[in-house]
């Protein structure tokens, strides 16, 4: 089908750790960006960051980057998205959705970045709740192709459609999640390993570095060439059956964040962003770490290749 060539545009809300790299991806794909973030000091930071991450997508116009103060400044002619990228606080994303909603053009969907609030509960009560739909992103945004789009309660067909075909002609890889239950699909499933792997470190099973090893040198690495069910077709699901049989029963089923988790956030040991985690950390060695693994998030996406999708239309 052709591209259709007409200005495209896109409203990005927040400019943090994921906003300014899913600007990137439009940037680089030369859709108008404009990016609302209320802390102008903070624009030149992170209109730097975007670039950088635009040219890791192998391209970047700074003058598709346009800063806004407020969702009152948007000029919304071309825009065919919102994106909202803020902090995870359903009464702060709601709040936003409404002045949104009252603000852009009927044709104009919307998505939150939300990791796990559902869409349903944001747009609860909006007249333009058919036009919402949750869009996870998972970091570094411009890196990891996945997008899970989750269905909420109103959510029509049609937007779910036009979100789709938006990643896709981006070069993501988007998933259509069906009902918006939290943590959408990818999430839930990644919250169940890191609910067992905090599991194994609050009973002295295995230390976190450990922990870490096990997964990324084991089971974890192979997914950069095959997903979990695929894998299973290798492995035999007639084994799978008997070691999920002799290993349920004692896995966690914890339905709150045990010690480890819960004692971090409460010493503020909040990771990089607060230069403290399960180790302390100084700018250079985040800036170390950083280059490193999105170094090697480059390569195996080059040995994951392109996702096989379906455009909608
Ligand atoms: N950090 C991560 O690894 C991931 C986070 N998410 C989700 O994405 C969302 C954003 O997370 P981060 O980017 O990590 O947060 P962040 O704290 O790095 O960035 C949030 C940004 O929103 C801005 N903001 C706050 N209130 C605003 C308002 N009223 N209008 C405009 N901007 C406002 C803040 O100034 C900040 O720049 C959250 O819902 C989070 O759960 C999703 C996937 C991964
Ligand atoms: O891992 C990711 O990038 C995403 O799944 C997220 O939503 C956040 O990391 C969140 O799950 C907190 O771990």
């Amino acid at each position: 089908m052709q591209e259709n060539r007409e200005e495209k545009a896109v409203v990005i809300i927040g400019s943090g750790i994921m906003g300014r790299d899913i600007a990137a991806i439009f940037v680089a794909g030369g859709w108008t960006t404009q990016l609302v973030a209320r802390d102008q000091a903070r624009w030149p930071d992170a209109r730097q960051l975007l670039a950088a991450s635009a040219r890791q997508l192998g391209n970047h116009d700074d003058a598709k980057v346009v800063f806004r103060a407020s969702i009152k400044d948007i000029d919304w002619q071309h825009v065919q998205a919102v994106l909202e990228v803020v902090p995870e606080q359903l009464a702060l994303k709601q709040s936003l959705f409404a002045e949104l909603d009252a603000a852009a053009p009927a044709h104009v969907v919307f998505g939150s970045n939300s990791s796990g609030i559902r869409i349903t509960d944001i747009a609860q009560g909006l007249p333009g709740a058919g036009r919402m739909a949750n869009t996870h992103f998972f970091q570094p945004a411009h890196l990891v192709p996945l997008v899970e789009i989750a269905k909420g309660e109103a959510t029509t067909q049609a937007t779910m459609d036009r979100l789709y075909d938006i990643f896709a002609s981006l070069g993501r890889a988007p998933v259509r999640v069906n009902r918006d239950l939290p943590g959408f699909l990818a999430n839930r499933i990644q919250h169940a390993l890191m609910r067992e792997a905090f599991a194994v470190i609050d009973s002295g099973l295995a230390s976190a570095d450990d922990v870490d090893l096990a997964v990324q040198f084991g089971f974890g690495f192979r997914y950069a060439a095959a997903g979990p069910m695929l894998l299973k077709e290798f492995a035999g699901f007639d084994t799978q059956h008997a070691a999920a049989t002799a290993i349920y029963p004692s896995l966690s089923n914890d339905t709150a964040p045990g010690k480890t988790l819960a004692g971090l956030v409460q010493q503020g040991r909040f990771g990089m962003k607060a230069k403290k985690g399960f180790r302390d950390w100084t700018d250079e060695a985040i800036a170390e770490e950083r280059t490193r693994y999105e170094a090697a998030l480059v390569k195996a996406a080059a040995v994951l290749g392109p996702p096989k999708i379906k455009r909608s239309t």
